[in-house]
C-alpha cells in the first residue's frame, strides 16, 4: 500500500500522462520535424509551464551502453515501473558472454532434439544490431555454439531491418554474415541463410494489427512458399532494382534455393529460436508455431518443432513456454500500486501502440490488475503506410478520452500517441511535421478539458524519433549527404532527451531534476500527485509541492 504524501493531500481532478511517442528533445533545427512543425501548443506549454527533459536512452532506461538508443519497450517499462530494470538487450549480452544462455535447459533441449535427429536448427528474427528488437551478434554467439555443440545443419530466416539501423543497410550485415557462415562451413557444418524479407513486410507484426504480415512470414519460414532467389545478396539487389526507393523494412519476402527448391523449410523434428529479444512483436510468430488449435490464419502445415523464443514474450500468458534468457523481472509497478490502493485507471492508445500503454506500461504483462478499476481501450489503427496518414488514429483517441476522462471515473489516465515515432519510422519529413502537428492538435482539445475537470497532464514521450529525421554523421553530428547532396533520411530513435512538461493551470507544485532524472521519475510524480508518497523502490518524482 502506499503511505499518504506529508503535505499534500492531492489533486482534485485526473491525473494524465500523455506519451507522446517519439517526439524527443534537440536544439538544432535543420531536420527537427518538431522544430520545423508548427506547433503553437506545445510551444505555449514550454513557454509557461514547468518543464524539464529526461533522459530515455542508453542506461537510463536498462540499455547496455549509452549508445543505445531508447525504444518504446524499455520506456514504457520505465514510466511505468518507477524503475530501470537491466532489459533484454543487456540481460541476453551478458548470458551470452558468462555461458549461462547455453547451459540453460531451453539450449540444451533445442540442441538435444537437433542431435536426435539429425535435424535443422532454424534462427528467425530481426537481422541488425539495433539492439531493439535484437542483435545480430547474439545470433553469430549462438550459431558458433551450435556448431560447437555438434549440430549439422542451421538455417537462418532474416528480417531486414532498416527502421532501428540506416533504412537500406541491409547488404551491410548480410555481406558480412555471409563470409562468417562460408568460415564456419569449411569442415562440413551446413549454416545458411534460408529465407527472409522486411520487417514491416513478414512476422513482425505486433498487437494483432496485421495477421496478414505474420501469415506471409510462416508461408515464408516454414513453407518456404515466396518468390525464389539464388542467395539473399540477390533477392535484395533485384526487389530494390523492381521497386525503386523501397526502403528494407518494407521489402517483400524471399526464399532462397537450390535446385528450385526451397534450402529452409521447416519440418517435424527440427529446432526453431526466434531470437528477438523484445516481445510486442515476436508474440504472434510464437504463437504460430506454439498453439495446437491456431485460428488467426491456415498455416497448412503446422511442424512439431522444438521451439524457443531468446526470452519470454509475455509473462501473463507464458508466451513462448521455453526461452534461453529471463526476462527482467519487472514488479511493484505503478499499475499494480494503483490498483491496490483502490485508484481507478484508463489507458488508451490505439492499436499500434495499445501494448504500450498496458502490456509495457504493466511491465511486460497483458493482463490488468483489478478488473473494475482499470479501463483499457484501444482504437483501431489503420493498415496503411503511417506516411500516407500521419494524422493517424489521434482524432479518435482523443475523442474517447475527453468522453471517458468526463466520466469522472478515472483518477489516473495514460495515453500514447502514436504518430511522432509511427510516421517518423517511415523517413518522410513531410509527413512527421504533420504528424507532429496532429499530436499538437490534440493537446489542444484536451488540456482544456483536463483544466475543467482540475486535473493535471504531465506531457512526455518514451524516446526520441521525429527530432532527427536526417542520418547524421558521426564524427560531425552534421546531417550525412547523399550523392545527390540531399540529405540522408533517418527512420530509426534518437538518443535525445524527450521533454517532461508539468501541466497544472493551479500550478501546485514546481519542477525539481537534479540534472539526471530519466523516464522512470514519472510513475513517483504520478502518486505524489494523487497525494501519496512514492514506495522506496522507485525512482523520486519530479515535483516540489509548496
Ligand atoms: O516499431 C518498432 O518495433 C520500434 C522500432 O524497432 O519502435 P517502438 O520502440 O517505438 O515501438
Ligand atoms: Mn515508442
Ligand atoms: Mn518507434
Amino acid at each position: 500500500m502506499l503511505k499518504k504524501h506529508p503535505t499534500f493531500p492531492g489533486v482534485k481532478g485526473p491525473v494524465v500522462t500523455i506519451i507522446m511517442d517519439g517526439i524527443g528533445y534537440s536544439p538544432k533545427t535543420f531536420g527537427n520535424a518538431i522544430a520545423q512543425a508548427y506547433t503553437p501548443t506545445l510551444d505555449r506549454l514550454l513557454a509557461t509551464c514547468q518543464h524539464t527533459f529526461l533522459k530515455a536512452h542508453g542506461k537510463a532506461v536498462g540499455m547496455p551502453s549509452d549508445e543505445d538508443m531508447g525504444n518504446s519497450e524499455v520506456g514504457h517499462n520505465a514510466l511505468g515501473s518507477g524503475q530501470v530494470y537491466n532489459q533484454g538487450a543487456s540481460l541476453v549480452a551478458e548470458a551470452i558472454a558468462s555461458g549461462t544462455l547455453f547451459q540453460g535447459a531451453a539450449w540444451r533441449e533445442i540442441i538435444a532434439n537437433a542431435r536426435e535427429h539429425g535435424s535443422t536448427l532454424h534462427f528467425i528474427g530481426l537481422f541488425s544490431d539495433g539492439n531493439v528488437h535484437s542483435h545480430i551478434d547474439h545470433l553469430k554467439a549462438m550459431i558458433v555454439r551450435a556448431k560447437a555443440d555438434g549440430l549439422q545443419r542451421v538455417r537462418v530466416h532474416i528480417l531486414l531491418d532498416g527502421r532501428d539501423v540506416p533504412e537500406t543497410s541491409a547488404l551491410d550485415y548480410v555481406g558480412p554474415f555471409e563470409t562468417f557462415l562460408a568460415e564456419l562451413r569449411k569442415d562440413g557444418f551446413d549454416a545458411r541463410i534460408a529465407s527472409g524479407g522486411g520487417r514491416m513486410s513478414i512476422t513482425m507484426d505486433r498487437y494483432e494489427a496485421d495477421w496478414d504480415m505474420v501469415e506471409r512470414g510462416w508461408r515464408t519460414h516454414v513453407l518456404g512458399e515466396a518468390r525464389h532467389f539464388e542467395s539473399a545478396t540477390q533477392a535484395i539487389e533485384t526487389l530494390r532494382a523492381e521497386h525503386p526507393g523501397i526502403i528494407d523494412q518494407n521489402l517483400p519476402p524471399f526464399v532462397i534455393v537450390q535446385d528450385g527448391e526451397s534450402i529452409g523449410r521447416i519440418f517435424d523434428k527440427d529446432s526453431v529460436i526466434f531470437f528477438n529479444f523484445r516481445g510486442d512483436r515476436a508474440i504472434e510468430m510464437s504463437r504460430a508455431f506454439e498453439e495446437e488449435e491456431f485460428a488467426p490464419f491456415d498455416r497448412v502445415r503446422h511442424p512439431g518443432v522444438t521451439y524457443a523464443g531468446m526470452l519470454q514474450y509475455d509473462g501473463d500468458l507464458g508466451i513462448p513456454r521455453r526461452y534461453l534468457v529471463s526476462p527482467p523481472a519487472i514488479r511493484d509497478t505503478l499499475g499494480e500500486y494503483l490498483a491496490a490502493e483502490g485508484i481507478t485507471q484508463l489507458a488508451i492508445s490505439e492499436t499500434q501502440k495499445y501494448g504500450h500503454v498496458t502490456y509495457f506500461w504493466n511491465g511486460n504483462r497483458s493482463g490488468k490488475f483489478n478488473e473494475t478499476l482499470e479501463t483499457y481501450v484501444e482504437i483501431p489503427s489503420d493498415k496503411v503506410p503511417f506516411e500516407q496518414r500521419p494524422w493517424m488514429k489521434s482524432a479518435e483517441i482523443t475523442d474517447e478520452l475527453i468522453r471517458q476522462l468526463k466520466t469522472g471515473k478515472h483518477r489516473t489516465a495514460r495515453v500514447n500517441y502514436a504518430n511522432g515515432d509511427m510516421v517518423g519510422h517511415t523517413g518522410n519529413y513531410q509527413a512527421t511535421i504533420i504528424a507532429v502537428e496532429t499530436v499538437d492538435l490534440a493537446l489542444a482539445r484536451l488540456l482544456p478539458v483536463i483544466d475543467a475537470l482540475e486535473g493535471v497532464a504531465l506531457i512526455t514521450a518514451d524516446h526520441g524519433n521525429a527530432d532527427e529525421m536526417y542520418e547524421l554523421d558521426k564524427k560531425t553530428g552534421e546531417p550525412q549527404q547523399s550523392v545527390h547532396g540531399i540529405p540522408k533520411a533517418k527512420t530509426s530513435h534518437t538518443l535525445n532527451p524527450v521533454p517532461f512538461i508539468y501541466y497544472d493551470s493551479r500550478r501546485r507544485a514546481v519542477v525539481t531534476n537534479p540534472g539526471d532524472a530519466g523516464l522512470s521519475a514519472v510513475a513517483a510524480t504520478t502518486v505524489n500527485l494523487l497525494g501519496y508518497q512514492a514506495p522506496g523502490m522507485w525512482d523520486r518524482g519530479l515535483l516540489e509541492f509548496r
